[in-house]
This record gives C-alpha cells, structure tokens and sequence, in this order.
C-alpha cells in the first residue's frame, strides 16, 4: 500500500545537495466498502440515529452492570421529577412574593414553596451525583468490553484476513469507535436528563401560554441542526485522514521503537523518517483546517438564526406580560422556565450531537466486528489428531490478494512421523507459504491438506494448532519473562525443569543463568528492569520455545539464520533427538544443513521441482546441485 517513488541518492562529497525525500504515499479509507456512511445521509436520516444509538446504548450498559442501569433510570427520574416541582413551586412562590403588603408577610408566605422548591434542588443534586456515580460503574467494563471484543476478534480471525484490502484501515477506524466508546454512556445519560428536564420545563411554559414553547423551541433547532452539522464535517475529516493515521501510526512505532534504533541512526534515516512524520502529520492538520470555513460557517448562521427566534422568545414573554394576558407571577415563573428549558434545550443538542457523533465511530467499530466475524475460521468441527501419523498435501494452490500468481502452485507432498524434510528454494519461492497450508494457518484455495485423512479445511484450527510447533522467520521477542518466552502458548507445567530441558537443547542455560534474575529476567529492554538478549540468543530462544511443546509437527523456518555454530549444531541436534516422534520441517538457506534430513524439497515458482535425500539431489544435476555449488564457491 505505501509506494516510495525513488531510491535516495547516496551523498558523496562530488554529488550536489540531495533533493528533500518523497513524500509520504497517500491512502484512501477503504472501510463501508470505501463509502462515507454520511456521504448521503440527509439530516433527517441523522437525527433518526439518536433512538436507535440511546436504544443499543442501554442494552450495552445493561449487559454491562443492570444494578448500575436501574440507579442510573431511577435518577433520571428524579432529576426531572425535581426540576417540575422547581418550577411548579417557583409559580407558587412568586404569587405572595409578587402580591401586596409587608415583605416579611410575603416572604412567611412564600416560605413552605421555596422549601419544596430547596428539598427538590437538593435531590436533583443528589441525584445528579448518583448518576455520576453509576456512570462510573457502567463506562469502565463497557469500555474494556469493546476494546477486549476487538482485541480478541482480530487475534481469532483468519491469518489471511490482513492481507485482505483495507483492512488495517478499518482496523484503526475501529479502535477510534473502542475510544469514543467511553463517552457513551455519559452523552447518552446527559441527553436524557436534558430531555426530562426540557419536557418539565416545556410543560410549565405550555401551561403558562401556548405560544411560549414552540417559540423556544425554534429558538434552540438552529443550535441542534448546527451541532449535527459539525459533527458531519469532523467525521468527513475524520474519515479522509484514517488512511494516513494508519500509516502515521505504524510509522510512528517504526521510528520511535528501541528494536530499530540502531538501524534508523546508523543508516541516518532519522531525518527522512521525520520529514515522512511531519509530512504525513502536515496533511491530516491540511485536511483538518480545510474543515474550519465551513465549521465557522455553520455555527455562526445556527448562531444567528437561533439569536432571532430567542429575541422572539423574550418579546413575546414581554408582550404578553404588557397586554395583561399573563399575570406578573406566571411571568416571572416564564422567566425561570424560559431559562430552564433553554439550558436543557441546548444541553439535549450537544448531547444528541455528541451522540450522533460517537454512533458514526461506534458504526465503524461495528462494522469492522462484523468483518472480522465474517472472515472468522469457519472450518469445521473435526479434531486433528493427536499424534498425527501422516500429512498428505494434495495438489494445492495458494494466492495471495492482489497477486498475480499463486504462492503456492499444485503442490503435492507427504510428510510422515519420524522423518525430517528440508524445504528449501530461492527467495519467493513458496516456502513459507507452503509451511502456513501444512499448519492451517491458511487454507488453500483449491487442493487440500489432511493430517492422517482430516481435512484441515473441516478442522477445528485450535485442534490443529495445539500440536504444532512453530519457528517463523520473523519470530516476535515478547517482553515477558525469560520463563513465559519459553513457555508461552503451552505452559504445561509449574516446574522449571522442562524449561531449564528447552534451554539446554539450545545451549541456553547458561546466557539465562547469567540474567540478573534468572528465569524471572524481563526481556524487553523498553522496560525498568529488563534485559536485552543477541540476536542469535533470541532466536535460541525461539527454537526453545518450539521444542518445549514436544508438538507432533514441527516447523522451523530459517531457525539458524542468526546463530553461531554451536548454536546451530545444538539446534540440529535437538532436532534429531526428538525426530522420531514428530513430522520436522525445516526451511533453510544453509544447504549444508539439509544434511540433517531425510529428504529435501526444492521449490520454484511456488512448485516442488525435486525432491530426495541430500546426496541424490546434490549430483543430480538440478537445482539444488546449482544452489550448492554457489554457496561452496564464495
Ligand atoms: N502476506 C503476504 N501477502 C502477499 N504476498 C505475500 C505474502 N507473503 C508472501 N507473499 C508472496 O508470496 C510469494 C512466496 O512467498 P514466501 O514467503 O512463501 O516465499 P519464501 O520461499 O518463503 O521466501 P524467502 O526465502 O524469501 O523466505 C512471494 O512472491 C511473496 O511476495
């Protein structure tokens, strides 16, 4: 996806300034098939959202902690419940106050209301706080809900579903919906208790004249339709820079981790990577400004529309009040409510807004979910073998998205307990490739591969994976324990001593005897108080770790490429000792290695083009004779 236009021209002292670096490539969002969900919808298909978002909003939050939602409701109640007394009681208080006589008989008069009037602020307060309070029950554990749902999704999705087109794209556009996530439930809770205290609110005003209400109302549609508005330009924003987020993300964690400090200062790329970081960072701030015109636009002609019918509001208030059509004391309560209704008026529109514009992330969220359920092994119920006897490969095609030609092409090719096969070829040939149809990890697109005669296509893959053991070429280094780098995947035991056996067949015991804690040692320098292991040692490591499983079928892509020759023959030699009870694979460059096995498989162009044991195929005159006699003549 990220094309570089051209090589940097090396700078020699002859050579002239080099020119500034290209810049950084320009993705397109692919998500909702590569359509802004808003791109058509009306305003009217927005505001519809808001039941349907408050609607799922509850069910998450009722999955989440029931208790919590039922105090949140019962608050809600009260808050609007406290703001009619309020208001009901303020007309009441106002008749004595605003009447004839001494103030302090008005005042004793007026004393029982603006008691009721106190007892019922005090409870929407309390009420408030509770609210606060359930909120603080409920957002956490949805919240982590949603971010362990995507999690979890992506980690049991099929392998080949990150090859698929825009997905890494959907996938950041989804972690966006994981974050706005947490407002959710408060933007929901804040939109109905202004909606509670704007239809108390509402209510009174109606009651005092029926003209007052549809006016506020008018007054406040402007500020709503503004704030939906706006939310529509920062979601297109949004929208048109998730591609170059993506991008500027990874790149960020490319130039920033202590893994490829070494490589980014000594090659010094570290100005190129930043021209790429400010360029890329540039370009959203671009698209982002572009955005500000037409916020301005909006909410200053929301702002001047809302201004004119709030004006009416007061004029009207003030004309009725004049012409004696409303007595002084419902004036004034209109006064009161006219506020109290605007505040709520105005909260509702930046709740709903805020809600609608969370539904936009969260409908992301969604549908990168469903995506990935999609795309889901859906293999079947069969159970792969315990101890698998024999792994038939039978005539199978494997092609990548976008690619032109199979990696793998009609392959065909039996594998049996107690036998080491060499995989080897040139770069591209179809090795890995071919160890990822042999795990399950992908599933082949024509052909089939069944261990003792289970179909991997109908098998349930943790049945498979949990009697495979695999080295691949680009092993991770996990920071955690030395311990856990050996027994992650399969802890089978609480005793170190079939770890202390692992390290021992990789000449390891030694290097993790040496750590300031042994075992317990972090490996992950980034941390306090962890180490860091060579190259060579991690990939001991890594072999450790395969070994440790005792799988039925074990596959070691490339498991030497970084070792020392001590390393490399205890490696080989573990291999041996354990042979007879397993399916080994070994993918290698070092042909001198092949040696090891029983046969070896020489692959071009995504097909086996020889297969036999070491001694045929290096006089037998083909490729592997070829390879050979180039790396003897060095
Ligand atoms: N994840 C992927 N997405 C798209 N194409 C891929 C992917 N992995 C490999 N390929 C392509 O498939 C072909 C075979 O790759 P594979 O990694 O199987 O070769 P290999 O023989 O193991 O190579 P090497 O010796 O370099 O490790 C190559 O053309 C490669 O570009």
């Amino acid at each position: 996806m990220v094309g570089v236009t051209k090589p940097l021209t090396p700078v020699t002292s002859a050579t002239p300034p080099p020119l500034p670096p290209p810049p950084p490539a320009e993705l397109k969002f692919e998500g909702n098939p590569g359509k802004n969900p808003l791109g058509e919808a009306s305003f009217r298909d927005m505001c519809s959202r808001l039941p349907s978002v408050l609607a799922r909003t509850t069910r998450m939050a009722w999955e989440t902690d029931r208790r919590a939602v039922l105090l949140l409701l019962v608050c809600q109640l009260l808050v609007g419940a406290g703001a009619a007394v309020q208001l009901a009681f303020t007309a009441t208080a106002m008749q004595p106050v605003l009447g004839s006589g001494p103030a302090a008989g008005r005042l004793r008069a007026a004393l029982p209301a603006l008691v009721v009037i106190a007892v019922a602020a005090a409870v929407t307060r309390v009420a408030t706080a509770l609210s606060s309070y359930a909120d603080g029950r409920i957002t956490p554990r949805l919240t982590t809900g949603a971010d362990t749902a995507l999690v979890e999704a992506v980690c049991r999705t099929e392998a080949a579903a990150y090859a698929e087109p825009g997905f890494a794209d959907r996938q950041e556009a989804a972690e966006m919906g994981v974050t706005r996530s947490r407002m959710m439930v408060q933007d929901a809770t804040r939109f109905t208790a202004a909606l509670v205290r704007m239809v108390t609110a509402g209510g009174v005003l109606s009651v005092l004249h029926p003209l007052m209400f549809p006016l506020l109302v008018l007054a406040v549609v402007p500020a709503g339709a503004g704030a939906v508005l706006s939310a529509r330009v920062t979601y297109e924003t949004h929208y048109a820079n998730v591609g170059d987020r993506t991008v500027r993300q990874m790149m960020r964690w490319w130039s920033t981790t202590p893994k490829y400090s070494d490589e980014v200062r000594a090659n010094g790329m570290t100005g190129y990577l930043l021209h790429w970081y400010r360029a890329l960072s540039g370009r959203i701030d671009r698209r982002t400004l572009t955005a500000a015109p037409r916020m301005l636009r909006i909410v200053l002609t929301s702002s001047a529309l809302g201004g004119v019918f709030l004006v009416g509001t007061w004029a009207t208030l003030a004309w009725l009040a004049v012409t004696g059509r409303v007595d002084l004391a419902a004036a004034a309560t209109a006064v009161v409510a006219v506020q109290t209704s605007l505040a709520a008026l105005s909260q509702l529109v930046i709740h709903g807004a805020a809600m609608f514009h969370t539904s936009l992330y969260l409908a992301d969220m969604r549908s990168f979910l469903d995506l990935v359920q999609e795309l889901a092994p859906r293999r079947g119920e069969l159970t792969a073998p315990a101890r698998v006897a024999e792994i038939r490969v039978d005539e199978a095609v494997y092609q990548y998205p976008g690619k032109e030609s199979p990696a793998v092409d009609h392959v065909s090719l039996t594998l049996r307990r107690g036998e080491i096969v060499a995989v080897v070829g040139e770069n591209g040939s179809g090795k890995s490739t071919l160890t990822r149809l042999i795990t399950g990890i992908y599933l082949a697109d024509k052909g089939r591969v069944t261990w003792d005669g289970v179909d991997l296509a109908r098998a349930d893959p943790d049945t498979v994976w949990a009697r495979t053991g695999l080295v691949p070429q680009n092993f991770a280094q996990w920071p955690l324990r030395a311990r856990e780098n050996v027994t992650l995947g399969q802890p089978r035991t609480v005793d170190d001593g079939p770890v202390w056996d692992a390290l021992d067949t990789v000449g390891m015991r030694g290097a993790i005897e040496e750590l300031p804690g042994g075992l317990d040692t972090l490996l992950a320098r980034e941390l306090f108080g962890g180490c860091e292991l060579s190259g060579g040692q991690w990939q001991r490591l890594a072999c450790s770790r395969a070994l440790y499983r005792r799988p039925p079928l074990l596959i070691l892509d490339e498991p030497t490429s970084q070792m020392d020759v001590r390393g490399e023959r205890d490696v080989l030699d573990a291999l041996k000792a354990t042979a007879a009870d397993q399916i080994t694979i070994v993918v290698t460059h070092q042909l001198e290695n092949t040696k090891v096995a029983d046969r070896i498989v020489v692959m071009r162009h995504g097909r086996i083009t020889e297969q036999g044991p070491y001694e045929e195929l290096a006089h037998g005159g083909g490729l592997f004779a070829e390879l050979l006699a180039l790396s003897k003549d060095r």
